[in-house]
């Protein structure tokens, strides 16, 4: 069966976490996100906007499928693992899902004839920045795999349109934070290793004490800073991204950030601020492959995309993350559960 939909836009990672608020996104712009999603990390319930197709972005004939069926006008690829850590010590798994599946998904489009992509880049292919903030034509040196396979993925999609005219704008977001300020989804991730939502749970009983990863940091209070941007100014902005190549832009890539950085004790001062509890914490040794400082100078998405931060307050980031968090766990530390790999994570 064919859908007509003049509308469709194929949001591959539309189940995880920035995908399916930018489906929201996307409905509510007039727009049909059709998600392909294979729920490793994703989650179903977050698909609520349009169709779930699932399956992996690695297998053609799938693709050809959901491609065929839909005939989506544009994609929106935010598929990939984002574990940096797990990318240091299995760099095969991230080369393979990322850069092998996204060559596969940009072949099928090309087949297709779809011809407009926006793609999921991160300030993670800076590395460590020799300006801070980072302009969007700063040199990209990324210092782990996870970081390199953005990279590569950004230059697969550049020679893609010289070759083949596939336009597309790669978003180099920063700290993805914060959650639907309706509350209707948010962050899950399994397992969890991201500040904020970490902090909440350390907050709300979850039994373990929140690590500050490196307190000796060349910063004001000697820990790592970062750009937190919310989920849902993260998600507007690719509507307008979309928008603009629709509208016959061409390629490009720019930051996605407020230009204000936060350091790992202010985030946990917000926590406590905002939710009135205690944020039990431990010092512990920096992360490695932390870079000490990130923050955007987003002046292209200004510019070109005419968009400014309106969700990323440090308090209103963490508002609407707590918000959702007391809704998945009542208010308490959620389920604890082993994964297969003998994570520790949590259960929605
Ligand atoms: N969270 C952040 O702060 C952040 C920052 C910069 C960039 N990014 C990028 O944004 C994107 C989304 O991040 P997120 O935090 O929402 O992650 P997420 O894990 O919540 O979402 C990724 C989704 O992709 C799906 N997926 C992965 N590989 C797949 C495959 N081969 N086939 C089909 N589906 C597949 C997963 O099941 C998941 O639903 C990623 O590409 C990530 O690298 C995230
Ligand atoms: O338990 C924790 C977790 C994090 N941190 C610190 O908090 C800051 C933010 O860490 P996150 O793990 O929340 O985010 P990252 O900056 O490591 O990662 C984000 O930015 C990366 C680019 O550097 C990738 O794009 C990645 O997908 C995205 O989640 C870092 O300084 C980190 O060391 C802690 O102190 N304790």
């Amino acid at each position: 069966m064919r859908s007509l939909s003049a509308k469709n836009i194929l949001v591959t990672g539309g189940a995880g976490y920035i995908g399916s608020h930018t489906c929201k996104a996307l409905h509510r712009a007039g727009y049909r996100p059709v998600v392909c999603d294979n729920l490793l990390h994703g989650h179903r319930w977050a698909v609520r906007w349009g169709p779930l197709e699932q399956g992996n972005i690695a297998d053609r004939q799938w693709l050809d499928d959901v491609l065929l069926r839909y005939q989506p006008i544009a994609a929106m690829h935010f598929a990939a693992y984002a574990y940096v850590g797990e990318s240091v010590s299995e760099p095969a798994k991230y080369y393979r899902n990322n850069v092998a599946g996204t060559l596969t998904l940009l072949e099928a489009l090309r087949d297709h004839g779809v011809e407009r992509c926006v793609f999921s880049s991160t300030c993670a292919t800076y590395g460590d920045p020799e300006t801070v903030p980072i302009p969007d034509d700063a040199v990209q040196q990324p210092i782990n795999p996870y970081g390199a396979s953005k990279w590569m993925m950004e230059r697969m999609l550049a020679d893609f349109d010289r070759a083949y005219g596939l336009r597309s704008i790669a978003l180099r977001y920063f700290n993805a934070a914060g959650a639907d300020p309706d509350g209707e989804i948010g962050e899950w991730h399994d397992p969890e290793t991201h500040l904020i939502p970490l902090a909440i749970a350390a907050a709300m009983g979850s039994g373990k004490e929140l690590s500050i990863y490196g307190t000796d940091y060349d910063t004001p209070d000697g820990t790592a800073v970062r750009d937190y941007v919310h989920v849902a100014d993260l998600a507007a902005a690719h509507v307008r991204a979309l928008d603009r190549l629709l509208a016959g832009s061409g390629s490009g890539a720019m930051n996605l950030g407020t230009g204000r950085g936060r350091s790992v004790r202010e985030v946990i001062d917000a926590v406590q601020r905002v939710g009135g509890r205690r944020v039990p914490v431990e010092e512990a040794p920096r992360r490695p492959g932390d870079p000490p400082v990130l923050v955007a100078d987003a002046a292209l998405a200004q510019r070109q995309l005419d968009w400014t931060p309106a969700y990323s307050g440090l308090d209103q980031i963490v508002e609407t993350a707590w918000r959702w968090h007391e809704s998945r766990t009542g208010g308490g530390a959620a389920e604890q559960v082993i994964d297969s790999r003998g994570v520790a994570g949590t259960k929605p």
